[in-house]
């Protein structure tokens, strides 16, 4: 039997626990946690995410500061609002909704966010922090990934984990967490010879290609857990990297699409939106 992990469950956890924790750090501080969110051109799944993100950070009572740029806004424009939402004390994290327009260098940008504001965890810093086992603000998507499979009870320490992606986003983090609690960690990708014979080695599989239906049956061990980053708009609905109906009775444990991650996604922001602003330096 396959069972389906409930991501929405989780993530409603979360969001509760961290509105709970935020009226804490505004009685204790006298200081509401603020999002900025910085959202460029016109890309109409980016507009769905970021207004979902906002309504969250709202509804944890936090602060919600929003800037929108036009599709054609250039490097220099963009580097100005992240500059001065870096510099707004009352601004606790920045977020640089991806993917950007054609034309601007992502990682530069991303970059000019201070180490402390970076709750999407995509800074060199971060990502430095990371790569060595240090504390630090950790991508959204792949700390979401580490929840559920904590929460289901899902053991790490020595199996054996397939990344399948190696973006900067999802991929590569996931593979460094992953290590970093001692999973054997092995990342392929979709240009991967032979993908099906290294995922089949997987006793946890985290699928992040940006393939729709990349993975089958074919490509799974029986009984192994399945995490499904993708999400694609189909004529048909939604749908991930995976193809769900045939893991069903195949796979232990899976994370559907929709209803897996992509709220997990939006649950860790929050979290990390709380902890960078307890970790800022009070006014006094
Ligand atoms: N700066 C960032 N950009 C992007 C990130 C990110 O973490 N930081 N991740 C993705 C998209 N993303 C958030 O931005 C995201 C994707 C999916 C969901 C989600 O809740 N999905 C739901 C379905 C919602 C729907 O109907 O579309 C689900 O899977 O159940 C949230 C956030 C790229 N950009």
């Amino acid at each position: 039997m396959t069972t389906l992990i409930d991501g929405k469950k989780t993530a409603r956890e979360i969001r509760a626990w961290v509105a709970d924790e935020v009226a804490r750090t505004v009685r204790e501080r006298g200081r509401v946690p603020a999002l900025a969110t910085v959202l460029v051109g016109d890309d109409p799944a980016s507009a769905v995410y970021v207004a979902a993100k906002r309504s969250a950070i709202r509804e944890a009572g936090m602060g919600d500061v929003h800037r929108a740029l036009p599709p054609h806004a250039s490097q220099a424009e963009v580097a100005a609002v992240i500059d001065e939402l870096a510099q707004d004390r009352d601004v606790s994290g920045i977020l640089l909704q991806l993917p950007l327009p054609g034309g601007l260098d992502a990682g530069a940008l991303i970059d000019r966010i201070p180490a402390g504001k970076d709750v999407d965890g995509l800074t060199t810093t971060s990502a430095g922090l990371l790569a060595r086992g240090a504390d630090g603000l950790r991508p959204c998507t792949p700390a979401g990934v580490l929840k559920l499979l904590d929460t289901e009870g899902v053991p790490l320490r020595g199996a054996h984990a397939v990344v399948v992606g190696h973006s900067e986003l999802v991929g590569r983090p996931m593979a460094r967490m992953l290590l970093q609690r001692d999973a054997t960690v092995t990342v392929a990708h979709r240009h991967t010879l032979r993908l099906a014979s290294v995922t089949r080695q997987a006793d946890i599989l985290v699928v992040a290609t940006g393939v729709p239906g990349l993975i089958g049956a074919d490509h799974v061990k029986p009984g192994a857990v399945v995490v499904d980053v993708g999400i694609h708009r189909t004529p048909g609905g939604l749908q991930g990297d995976v193809r769900a109906r045939e893991l069903d009775g195949h796979a232990g444990l899976l994370t559907p699409v929709p209803g897996g991650v992509g709220p997990m996604t939006i649950a860790m922001l929050l979290a990390n939106t709380l902890a960078a602003a307890r970790q800022s330096p009070s006014r006094s």
